[in-house]
């Protein structure tokens, strides 16, 4: 975090009528810096640092302060800001339309303000009619669905609410979405509504991603924005999301004189709507619709920040306008987060899959809006200091819609007896290997890779996966298997496992009900891999940041394996020496990999695991440079592989191609010289015939190379 973050924290604790002048410009410089970096994190990159009702305050704080001082708005205010911009990756979408924000209330006394102003901007008296629409604001995210012709032809997300990101691809896997309207409609028709995950889809993803080692989502509103902004559709269609629509961008006639009569044509299309919703007359009766829907929200499906309250008649709705990021005629009416007191018993640290060490905050347990919690998440290191967090403090914990409860704050600092400042450990608990934070980074990881429990089972489906040492019949469920029953706890046991079963084969057959075929099949499939070649062998070790290339340039550069880790061993000892210059020296290794790979060799037990592993492999195979004919006939070509092929793998195909000297891209462009398409080959074949680009089959190729 910047220094503008830690300025504005200290001056926070002055009212802002206490302010200087002085005092005031630098904490709304300092506001624009900090709430611009969480509208990043938030709105492009889908993983929020802290709660919404933190950011909610800063954004509070920012709008009194301007009040007070009116000449010190900064043109880069967060008031007249709506999200933030596209991000990379996606085509850009000019909205016709810009797509807002909304005001906020949140207490009732902002909600009779709200009435009350909408009533003096229009000159309404007092008893002059005037109604609302009062829906759930669901906590997703916002897009913008435009039909022509009652078709869909193109669905944005807001952006920075002039300009958003194309994701029609990934709408179109949205069952909620229709594809084509049914008559009547008009010629142009946006709709934007939210999309966003039920709870119960939200947590059976959460499961599988765990299961499968993958990211985790804080809560149904991150996994939402987190499936539909990707840039491969096919995983947004395996994500459950879901549309509901609440309001029309640019359209090429009036179809309805109210927002009741909106939501009644979007029902007509077959959109899912906000419910419960209600016409409201008075600021009371808003009051009593949000004290329901308040009251009924934990049984709600899905995960909802508040009530949205709309003018109900469109004319009042285009004379009432916008004022910069929100519209005059609708406010968010926000709950409350829900907060409780308990006692904080212990602080432990959980260690994830992939080594990192997250601090948990034992707690006494405690009801927090319906729910029990005995367990809140204290994110990582700086949070904990950050908040001063002590064993035995007393804290207040906080559901804000999330689904992992937080700690807001200690309330009983100043006691007498409080014990020492929590210490962050240096070592894992799981394993005793050190822990390392690399720099700009906030989480702490366990480098004991290949020996730690906690990573183990992930460590090993990594190692025997296809790209890495490719031992076939040893799926993620066999890995478990034998992990959880003690016979395999890390690589060099693979390995032995005949050796130490074979007598008991029988039991083994007997216990997982593999078949007898099947075990001396994984172990013969076991005994090919006992040579491999080098790069294969790093890749393998799952080491942070080593992927495929980075193990194969490694490989290239010291060619053997002794060569390697003698060099390893030594840039871990001197990370200015010699071995480090020459490993950060290396095309495409910068002091981050290096970093990464001398943890890994600094850590005695790693060391071990791989005498280990080398005593049980036969050879690991020098590094051979790819022989490239002088006249391969695709020397310099680009190749694009596409469709299944059945005469060899993917990975396969591609070593090969890059062995003859040519160059594989993913996509086809002008620039492609060739593609290669096998069976079902979709859109890239198409294209490359629209583009005039030689297509092969896969015979036609392997003549081509020979
Ligand atoms: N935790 C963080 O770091 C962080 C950072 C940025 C923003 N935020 C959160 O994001 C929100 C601010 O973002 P915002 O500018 O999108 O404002 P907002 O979410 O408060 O309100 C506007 C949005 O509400 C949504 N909405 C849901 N139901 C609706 C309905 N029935 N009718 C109309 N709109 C409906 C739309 O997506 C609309 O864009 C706040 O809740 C804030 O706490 C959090
Ligand atoms: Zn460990």
């Amino acid at each position: 975090m910047s220094e503008a973050i830690v300025s504005a924290e200290g001056l926070r604790a002055i009212t802002v009528e206490d302010l200087t002048v002085e005092q005031a410009q630098a904490e709304l410089a300092a506001l624009a810096g900090e709430i611009a970096h969480h509208d990043t994190l938030y709105h492009q990159q889908d993983q929020p640092e802290i709660s919404d009702a933190a950011y909610d305050a800063l954004v509070r704080r920012n709008g009194a302060i301007e009040a007070r001082f009116p000449e010190l708005v900064r043109s880069d205010s967060p008031s007249a800001h709506v999200g933030a911009a596209p991000a990379g990756g996606f085509g850009k979408v000019r909205h016709a339309v810009p797509m807002l924000s909304l005001g906020n209330a949140f207490a009732p006394e902002d909600l009779t303000e709200f009435v009350a102003r909408v009533r003096r901007f229009l000159g309404l008296a007092e008893d002059a009619p005037l109604s609302f629409v009062a829906e759930p604001k669901v906590d997703g995210l916002s897009c913008s669905l435009r039909y022509e012709d009652g078709k869909l032809v193109l669905a944005a997300t807001r952006g920075d609410g002039t300009e958003g990101e194309d994701v029609t691809a990934n709408v179109r896997t949205i069952k909620d979405v229709p594809n084509e309207l049914p008559a009547p409609f008009p010629a142009v028709l946006e709709v934007r509504g939210e999309v966003y995950m039920d709870r119960r889809d939200f947590l059976a993803m959460n499961a599988a991603q765990a299961e499968r080692g993958e990211k985790l989502f804080a809560n149904p509103r991150n996994a939402a924005a987190g499936s539909l902004r990707q840039l491969d559709s096919t995983i947004t269609a395996r994500r459950p999301l879901r549309f509901f629509g609440y309001a029309l961008g640019e359209v090429t006639e009036r179809i309805a004189d109210t927002q009741w009569g909106i939501r009644e044509r979007l029902k007509a299309w077959g959109f899912s709507l906000n419910e419960p919703a209600r016409c409201c007359h008075s600021a009371a009766e808003l009051q009593e619709h949000y004290d329901g829907i308040g009251a009924q929200r934990a049984e709600l499906p899905f995960d909802i920040d508040g009530v949205v309250y709309k003018v109900d008649r469109i004319d009042l709705q285009e004379r009432l306008g916008f004022v910069s990021r929100a519209p005059r005629w609708a406010i968010a009416h926000k709950f409350p987060a829900e907060q409780a007191q308990t006692k904080l018993l212990r602080i432990s640290i959980q260690v994830g899959r992939t080594g990192a060490l997250t601090p948990v905050a034992e707690l006494e347990p405690i009801n927090v809006g319906g729910v029990v919690v005995s367990r809140a998440t204290l994110h990582n290191e700086d949070e904990i200091r950050r908040k001063d967090v002590r064993e035995g403090d007393h804290v207040v914990v906080q559901r804000a819609g999330d689904v992992i409860p937080q700690i807001v704050r200690v309330v009983d600092a100043d006691r007498p007896d409080r014990g020492p400042e929590y210490v962050f450990p240096d070592h894992c608990p799981e394993c005793g290997s050190l822990a390392v934070r690399e720099e700009g980074e906030v989480v702490k990881r366990c480098t004991g890779g290949l020996i730690c429990p906690a990573q183990a089972v992930e460590r090993l489906r990594h190692f025997v996966s296809r790209d890495a040492f490719d031992i076939e019949g040893l799926g993620i469920e066999r890995i478990q298997l034998f992990f959880e029953e003690g016979r395999v706890r890390s690589p060099a046991d693979i390995f032995t496992l005949e050796q130490r079963e074979s007598e008991r084969i029988d039991r083994l057959v007997s216990k997982t009900g593999f078949g007898k075929k099947s075990v001396q099949n994984l172990f013969q499939a076991i005994d090919r891999r006992r040579t491999v070649p080098l790069d294969r062998f790093i890749f393998a070790l799952g080491i942070r940041q080593v992927g495929q290339a980075t193990a194969r340039l490694l490989a290239r550069n010291y060619r053997s394996l002794d060569a390697w880790m003698a060099a390893m061993e030594e840039a871990a000892k001197d990370r200015e020496g010699p071995a480090w210059q020459e490993l950060t020296s290396i095309e495409q290794i910068g002091p981050s990999v290096a970093g990464d790979l001398a943890d890994f060799f600094a850590e005695p037990h790693n060391i071990e695991a791989l005498a280990a592993l080398r005593a049980v492999l036969t050879k690991v195979e020098d590094y051979e440079p790819p022989k490239v004919a002088a006249a391969s006939p695709v020397m310099g070509k680009t190749v694009v592989f596409t469709g299944t092929l059945t005469s060899m793998t993917r990975s396969e195909a591609k070593a090969r191609a890059e062995s003859l000297g040519a160059k594989v891209a993913g996509s086809v462009s002008a620039k492609t010289d060739y593609v290669v398409a096998g069976a079902d080959a979709g859109s890239k074949a198409t294209k490359a015939r629209d583009l005039g680009v030689t297509v092969l089959s896969e015979e036609e190729w392997a003549a081509l190379i020979g």
